[in-house]
């Protein structure tokens, strides 16, 4: 029978519906779909992990990343092998301003990788710090910025810059260059704990900004000193006994204070030369004893000094047995828990009893201003 005499006895004729796409098609579209995602994933990766390299990549020491004493001016290659990072337009509820001039720079960390998207869309800048963790040595400031760096508003050089004691000279483009790539708001960091120490630097720093916050990790400088020469001890085991070093002349007890050992530990003489260029309101002073028995209550302090929402708690940490030290559950940019490493809570040689006693004397009036200067009791006497 012809359609038409069909049509027109029977229901309706159904509207015409679109023929499917054909199964080919189909699949190609998924598996478009499909690679489209995964070099999404591969940029993802690369993006965020460029900026969180550590050592001689994105932050060498100048000597280093100036290829041996070469000068390397702003914008040469030390971040040549990252892709181009980005300023992320973030959650207005997320956003940080923190109240420090300048903008900041941060390695994320936390659960949401920051700056993914940026990074992406090749924004974000390298920004001189606004925030600097001054000192002071073996104090325990490599485990205050890895603590610090698991906040998604920080962002910090890996390896300790050194610019403003040994490296300035290369100048302000140099030190940048050292610096990761921030989104705005964020904030960058650099640790070199020999600032503190450095006569220069306070003149420096305040060169830069005058509104540069400062941190400084103490700790008792009696174990500073020990924990100083066990270092120069694992790198020349002949050098002579602490007991040795310490004493001008052991007989009468006259301290050495121009070994450096000791000479560090003076923090009140090397806080004036920082008041001369910087308010104390501008210093923040973190314990490196509660560092390690507290490790959120200082980082609680030190997120708000720095403008920062407290979002690293003690739901960050677990203390190590084997370590002896509080660790992070997960490290800046990892799901893995993460101490450090084994240059870091070294086992200290043992001390005459004696030499100890006189240096703990030698320190009480230095620690007593410098318990003054702070308006805080370290403890330590
Ligand atoms: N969580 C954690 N893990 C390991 N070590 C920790 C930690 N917190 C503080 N510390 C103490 O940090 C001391 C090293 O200080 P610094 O990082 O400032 O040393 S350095 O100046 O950068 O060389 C290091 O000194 P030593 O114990 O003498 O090795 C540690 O006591």
């Amino acid at each position: 029978m012809p359609r038409a005499s069909m049509a027109g006895n029977g229901p309706p004729a159904p509207a015409a519906c679109p023929e499917p796409l054909p199964r080919s098609v189909f699949k190609k579209f998924l598996l478009m779909l499909m690679s489209l995602l995964m070099s999404l994933y591969v940029f993802y990766c690369l993006a965020e992990r460029c900026p969180s390299l550590p050592g001689p990549l994105l932050a060498a020491a100048p000597e280093q990343a100036a290829g041996g004493g070469g000068r390397l001016e702003p914008g040469s290659p030390s971040l040549a092998s990252c892709p181009p990072a980005a300023r992320r337009k973030r959650p207005k509820q997320q956003r940080r301003r923190p109240d420090v001039p300048g903008r900041g720079a941060g390695s994320g960390g936390g659960g949401e990788p920051p700056g993914t998207l940026a990074l992406l869309l090749g924004e974000g800048s390298k920004r001189l710090p606004q925030a600097i963790i001054v000192g002071v040595k073996k104090g325990g400031t490599r485990a205050l910025l890895e603590f610090l760096r698991v906040h998604p508003d920080v962002r910090a050089a890996g390896a300790e810059p050194h610019f403003f004691d040994r490296g300035y000279e290369r100048g302000f483009g140099w030190y940048r260059e050292l610096m990761p790539r921030t989104l705005d708001g964020q904030i960058t960091m650099e640790k070199t704990p020999s600032y503190f120490v450095t006569k220069e630097a306070p003149a420096r720093i305040s060169a830069m900004s005058k509104g540069t916050k400062l941190i400084v990790v103490v700790r008792d400088p009696v174990t500073r000193a020990i924990s100083d020469y066990t270092q120069t001890l694992s790198k020349k085991p002949d050098i002579p006994t602490f007991e040795s070093l310490t004493f001008k002349n052991r007989t009468t007890g006259l301290i050495d204070t121009s070994w450096s050992a000791i000479q560090i530990g003076i923090y009140a003489k090397h806080l004036e030369n920082w008041l001369l260029y910087f308010p104390i309101g501008q210093i923040l002073f973190v314990s490196g004893e509660r560092l390690i028995s507290d490790p959120a209550g200082e980082l609680g302090r030190v997120q708000d000094f720095l403008g920062l929402k407290r979002i690293i708690t003690d739901k960050h940490f677990y203390f190590n047995k084997t370590k002896g030290f509080p660790c992070l559950k997960k490290a800046e940019g990892s799901s893995k828990p993460h101490c450090l490493g084994k240059t870091k809570g070294r086992t200290h040689p043992s001390i005459d009893r004696e030499v100890v006693q006189r240096l703990r004397e030698f320190y009480r009036p230095f620690n007593m201003k410098f318990y003054q200067m702070t308006g805080h009791d370290f403890g330590w006497d």
